[in-house]
């Protein structure tokens, strides 16, 4: 027979009821069920705004807690994805247009092509309610558009469209490779000069020029190399009307890559952002290649009426690395079957998986718990001033789930992400205390096997030098930077992300299944080894002296029938604070 109600005797403080008339979240008291219409606004919400509160005694409203119980069948699958690697290319620029006036008496006009428009840019925001990868995964390359090329009439090209990249808060982006053509043609330039700079040098050295014998030997080749301008093609374009062989007879100017001027907005590179907060407005991840310049930009006094216009540049490409560093505000840490997905019902929408066996949760949900009436008064009252938080249901944890039994490591690296651990123990199977032992002992263990990876050994530490390194030289010959530091290891592969240790992180107890009979003492053994691990009279279960333990506390709750719940978006409110 179940318990009546869930532990009478436990100190119940009715935070919520004093606004239960206008609540749609918790309009029962804490001695009464969860109804499913009071439960967290979905996207439809309209919809299912529950009828307002009549005044008849609450006793008289008969809840829906079927999906609290429902058959295992009975879900909808929650596509989820923490990590992925996405290519992103700008756009490139439109080429500039070569075009003269023509008018009724004027045959032979000025130039008037206009310039090209710029390629579309990559931008990045965080967008509250997102909570997966998986659309941004999906797409695996995003191209922004390019530029239009400019016209006659001086009508310069439409802009490439931008693309906005939304991503959950709490994702980390690093970039794990670049190909920037304009980075590329300036290395081209530099390396030519420095060719024609050294080999100036080599000649003042090694003797006069005129001298027969060195032309024989080496000089002959090396003038004709450095004589030698090829037509860049691909930086010229020619009137419609001419012929291939034009680029020969015309006359190009230098031509210097060019960039737009927001790309001085682009984070430094490697990038690696730490994108943790919402953001207001989108960030610029790569500016679009800039335009190409018509043809009026390259008439001078000898050659009025130019016969090309210079191309657009190309985009950049870059290829990112997207990781969710916080998974959920909340993750609820339990072994199989304890009742993580039921309690995670019972808060949210949610319509994850139940059964009554284990490991019937494969892969992590995450609901969101409104904590607003949409109008943006609290119905949680919290300095936090947050209108929604995050929970996130993780499957079961075994003992030696650190050395990869159970569903692996793969759901420990989840419990890394999440910002409060909510231990969730089953009152009905064994003595609780022990149960959140064992739960602490794997998250230790999983956190020292983390920390000794040997991919963080001192070895990447070490300084290689090569005193017969001469590019190095010549770097400072030139007077130029040394490559940036990259993100990723010697193998191509990024290092882990460091997070906060698990023992620093707030925490309690969700005591499950207290409806069932026989559980108020296991409840009370809980309540009393907790008190003791909060005054400090017992070890704290991680075994660290310096763990976080200051409001430490425990829940009673019956899932299944939506009791007790209602303290935990209180509890979780205070410990976001
Ligand atoms: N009596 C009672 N049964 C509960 C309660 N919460 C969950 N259960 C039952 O316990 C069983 C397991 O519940 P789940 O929510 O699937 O457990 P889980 O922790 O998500 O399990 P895994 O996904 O396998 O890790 C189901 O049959 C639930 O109906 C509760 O508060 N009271
Ligand atoms: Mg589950």
């Amino acid at each position: 027979m179940a318990h009546p109600r869930v532990y009478f005797s436990l100190p119940v403080r009715p935070f919520l009821s004093r606004r239960a008339r206008c609540s749609r979240l918790f309009l029962q008291d804490l001695q009464r069920p969860c109804i499913a219409q009071n439960r967290f606004q979905s996207t439809n919400a309209a919809a299912e705004i529950p009828p307002p509160p009549s005044k008849s005694p609450v006793a008289e409203v008969t809840p829906d807690l079927s999906h609290l119980d429902p058959s295992p069948e009975d879900y909808s699958r929650f596509i989820f994805q923490d990590k992925c690697r996405v290519k992103v290319h700008a756009g490139s620029g439109g080429h500039g247009c070569v075009a003269y006036l023509r008018e009724k008496y004027v045959e032979e006009g000025p130039p008037n092509g206009g310039d090209g428009g710029s390629g579309g840019g990559i931008y990045i925001q965080t967008v509250e309610g997102l909570t997966s990868l998986h659309k941004l995964a999906r797409r695996g390359i995003i191209r922004a558009s390019r530029g239009r090329n400019g016209q006659g009439k001086s009508k310069g090209g439409k802009r490439g469209e931008d693309v906005l990249l939304q991503v959950p808060v709490g994702t980390v982006v690093r970039e794990v490779s670049r190909y920037d053509p304009v980075e590329e043609e300036w290395a081209r330039i530099k390396a030519a000069e420095e060719a024609s700079y050294l080999s100036k040098e080599e000649k003042e050295v090694w003797g006069n020029p005129d001298d027969p014998e060195v032309e024989r030997e080496e000089g002959f080749e090396e003038t004709e190399e450095a004589e030698f301008n090829p037509v860049r093609h691909d930086r010229w374009v020619l009137h419609p009307a001419a012929k291939p062989s034009d680029f020969l007879m015309v006359q190009f100017p230098k031509s210097y890559p060019r960039r737009q001027n927001i790309a001085a907005m682009e984070p430094k590179s490697p990038i690696w952002l730490d994108l943790s907060k919402p953001m207001d407005k989108p960030m610029l991840l790569a500016a679009g290649g800039i335009g190409g310049l018509g043809n009026p930009h390259f008439a001078t006094r000898t050659m009025g009426r130019p016969k090309f216009a210079s191309r657009g540049e190309g985009g950049m490409m870059l290829e990112l690395d997207f990781e969710l560093k916080l998974l959920a505000d909340v993750g609820l840490v339990g072994k199989p079957n304890a009742g993580k997905s039921t309690l995670l019902r019972s808060l949210t929408n949610s319509r994850t998986r139940i059964g009554n066996w284990e490991f019937t949760t494969l892969s992590p949900s995450i609901g969101t718990v409104i904590t607003d009436d949409m109008k943006g008064r609290p119905l949680v009252e919290s300095k936090a001033r947050r209108t929604h938080f995050t929970i996130a249901d993780i499957p079961g944890l075994v003992e030696g789930a650190h050395l990869d039994r159970g569903l692996g490591l793969g759901f420990l690296r989840h419990i890394d992400r999440a910002g409060i651990l909510a231990f969730v123990v089953d009152l009905s199977r064994g003595d609780p205390v022990q149960e959140l032992q064992k739960l602490w002992h794997e998250l230790g263990e999983y956190e020292r096997m983390r920390d000794a990876d040997p991919d963080s050994t001192e070895e990447d530490d070490l300084i290689e030098w090569n005193p017969f390194d001469e590019s190095a030289d010549r770097q400072q010959i030139l007077g130029r930077e040394p490559a940036p530091a990259s993100n990723t290891n010697r193998d191509g592969s990024l290092p882990p992300l460091a997070m906060t240790p698990l023992h620093l992180k707030p925490w309690f107890v969700v005591a499950t299944k207290a409806d069932l009979e026989d559980t108020q003492d296991q409840f009370r053994a809980l309540q009393k080894y907790l008190s003791g691990v909060q005054d400090g009279s017992i070890e704290h279960p991680s075994g660290h002296e310096r763990a976080w333990k200051e409001r430490v506390c425990v829940v009673p709750v019956s899932a299944k029938r939506g009791e007790g719940v209602s303290r935990i978006p209180k509890l979780v409110m205070e410990l976001l604070e």
